[in-house]
């Protein structure tokens, strides 16, 4: 696996979170770093989801290709592996970048660490390979920082 860290623009583009356990709520806690324009579609939202974000749309239905229409950026983030992985192998063929959370090489990009502060974002990967290390390492920089004044 290979994966360019790059600054890639959202402006006025539709994100999709395919999912509605812990692992959605926690890329869309990210997201809100940058946008709300986020869907989620899934068979069941946690509560947390519903509340923090009653502002995005929800679309309580089982996954269909169909749904990926439109969007710039899909999140795979079911707890069904198999599903996953059918996200990934559709988003390519409607040329959508598609990140699967169980399955780093059927990502097209993966979610760095993140600390952002303004118009400053620190991002850490570990080229998909561990995310603890990429929390450990955002963790120290971001105390760095912070104990800096910044
Ligand atoms: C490849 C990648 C793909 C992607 O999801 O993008 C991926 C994959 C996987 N993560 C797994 C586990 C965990 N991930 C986290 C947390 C985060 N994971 C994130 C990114 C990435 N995770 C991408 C690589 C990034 C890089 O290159 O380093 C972060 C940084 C960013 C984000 O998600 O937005 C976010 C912190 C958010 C924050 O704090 O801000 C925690 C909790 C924790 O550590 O705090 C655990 C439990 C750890 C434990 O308990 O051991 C598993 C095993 C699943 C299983 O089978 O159980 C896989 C699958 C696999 O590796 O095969
Ligand atoms: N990348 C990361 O940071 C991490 C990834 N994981 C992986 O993420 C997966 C998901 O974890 P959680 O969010 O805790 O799972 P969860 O069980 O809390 O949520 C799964 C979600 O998938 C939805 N879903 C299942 N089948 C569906 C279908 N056919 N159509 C639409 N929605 C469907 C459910 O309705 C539910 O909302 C785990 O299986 C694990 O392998 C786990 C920890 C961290």
């Amino acid at each position: 696996m290979t994966f360019l860290p790059i600054a890639i623009n959202i402006e006025g583009k539709k994100i999709l979170i395919i999912g509605g356990g812990k692992v959605a709520f926690q890329k869309a806690n990210i997201l809100s770093l940058y946008t709300r324009n986020i869907t989620f579609l899934a068979l069941e939202f946690i509560p947390e989801i519903q509340t923090h974000f009653s502002d995005c749309v929800f679309l309580k239905r089982a996954y269909k290709k169909c749904y990926l229409k439109k969007f710039f950026l899909v999140y795979a983030c079911t707890n069904d592996n198999t599903l996953n992985q059918q996200i990934a192998a559709d988003a390519k063929k409607l040329s959508i970048l598609v990140n699967v959370c169980d399955s780093p090489e059927f990502c097209d990009f993966i979610s760095p660490a993140i600390y952002k502060k303004k118009n400053v974002s620190i991002a850490v990967t570990t080229n998909g390979t561990s995310a603890k290390q990429s929390v450990f390492l955002r963790n120290t920089i971001k105390e760095f920082l912070e104990n800096a004044g910044f």
